[in-house]
């Protein structure tokens, strides 16, 4: 096959950062010829990722250069893509246009891609012409590669996911903000803290009043996060979801290519304070009663990146936290048990690093798919 013209849109922001990060590692560039696209710094040098000399920076509205790729992959957000997209389309562009908003998710003409997961639905999708391919949501995604052999194997009947959702899905400036919360609220007690004689009750008041003081730094989230949660992610829907909320039913039933038959997946969806890694307690109801050693099997048999952890204290506690998983790939899912609500019913528990798996990996692999078609 000829070596593809690649635009890259969004390289320099969080999730295309890491894009890049394993774009480097698995040596893609060395398969491409890349154009580096900028919505405010056109003409400036390109970056050097791979070895490769890009020449400059070219504008990521000049419908003309990018009428010019043969793919494109963005990163750059979904009001981006709500401009550029329809325009392009218009205007006769039929490459392949790879995308990490949530924009054109639910698109008919669009496949929510996530390889080990749903290979069928895209390799049916290129033949049959699809030019438009998205990443899901993180936890959508997370999630289906933590149990997608349940699903697989037609054995659940719903799931409930309850998430704790790390300050990077909310973007780089979140990330930040946590980490000055984190010191704001230290620093505000640490006289106390270095004095052994100092009562708790009395660090834990001044704690309780600084976080909910205006000195407590909220500009990003609106609320504290450090030492607090925040229960509600992303917009505010009729049917009394939030709109995180509602991406898991109908996300991961499209990327499952469940169009009739829809799985039932709802839950509550939290923001916690992890740097970029997600995590999800789920409970399962599946349709029939599996010996829990044959669950675990069907879990960890799916693909390469979910491992089973086994429901021990110690395990549990080293390999399943985002202080673990943070920067890898692994998908690592414990605390598989049967609940007292019957022998159908399981929680399971799984973490997952955001920008990875819940990102960036999803749409290298698949400019990797196009290039192998
Ligand atoms: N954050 C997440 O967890 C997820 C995000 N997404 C999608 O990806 C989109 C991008 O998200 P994210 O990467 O977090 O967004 P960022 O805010 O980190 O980056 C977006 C763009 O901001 C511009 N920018 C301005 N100032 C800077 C700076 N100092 N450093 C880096 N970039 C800068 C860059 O565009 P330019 O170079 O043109 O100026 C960059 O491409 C989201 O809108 C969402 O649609 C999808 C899944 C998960
Ligand atoms: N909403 C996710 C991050 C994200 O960007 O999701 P989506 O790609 O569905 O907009 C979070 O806050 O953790």
């Amino acid at each position: 096959m000829s070596v593809q013209k690649v635009g890259l849109v969004g390289w320099r922001g969080m999730v295309g950062s890491v894009l890049m990060q394993r774009m480097e590692e698995e040596r893609d560039f060395d398969l491409i010829q890349p154009v580096f696209f900028t919505t405010s710094q056109k003409g400036k040098a390109a970056p050097q990722f791979g070895g490769k000399d890009c020449g400059l920076l070219e504008d990521a509205f000049d419908l003309d250069a990018l009428k010019a790729l043969d793919i494109i992959i963005t990163c750059q957000g979904g009001d981006y893509t709500k401009e550029v997209y329809p325009k392009l389309r218009e205007a006769g562009w039929n490459g392949y246009w790879i995308d990490a908003a949530s924009s054109l998710r639910m698109a008919d003409d669009a496949i929510i891609i996530l390889d080990p997961v749903n290979l069928n639905v895209i390799k049916d999708g290129i033949s049959n012409g699809v030019k438009t391919y998205v990443g899901g949501n993180c936890t959508v995604s997370l999630m289906l590669l933590a149990i997608g052999g349940l699903f697989e194997k037609g054995l659940v009947e719903w799931v409930a996911p309850q998430t704790y959702q790390a300050a990077s899905g909310a973007g780089a400036q979140n990330m930040r903000e946590l980490i000055a919360q984190m010191g704001a609220v230290h620093g505000n007690v640490q006289d106390k803290l270095e004095n052994p004689a100092s009562a708790i009750l009395d660090i834990d008041r001044q704690v309780a009043e600084f976080i909910r003081s205006d000195a407590m730094p909220t500009e990003q989230f609106g609320v504290p996060l450090a030492g607090s949660l925040i229960p509600y992610i992303d917009s505010q829907l009729a049917s009394g979801q939030s709109r995180e909320e509602w991406k898991a039913q109908v996300e991961a039933n499209k990327i499952m290519g469940r169009s009739d038959q829809q799985i039932p997946i709802d839950g509550l969806c939290v923001r916690v304070g992890a740097m970029r890694c997600h995590s999800q307690a789920l409970t399962i109801k599946l349709n029939k009663d599996l010996p829990l050693a044959e669950i675990e099997a069907i879990i960890a048999g799916h693909n390469d990146w979910v491992k089973v952890i086994p429901n021990e204290r110690d395990a549990s506690m080293k390999e399943l936290t985002p202080a673990k998983v943070t920067g890898t790939l692994s998908i690592p899912v414990g605390r598989i048990r049967k609940l007292n609500m019957g022998p159908e019913y399981i929680s399971a528990f799984t973490v997952g690093d955001q920008l990875l798996w819940g990102a960036a990996e999803p749409l290298r692999r698949m400019l990797r798919i196009l290039l192998a078609a």
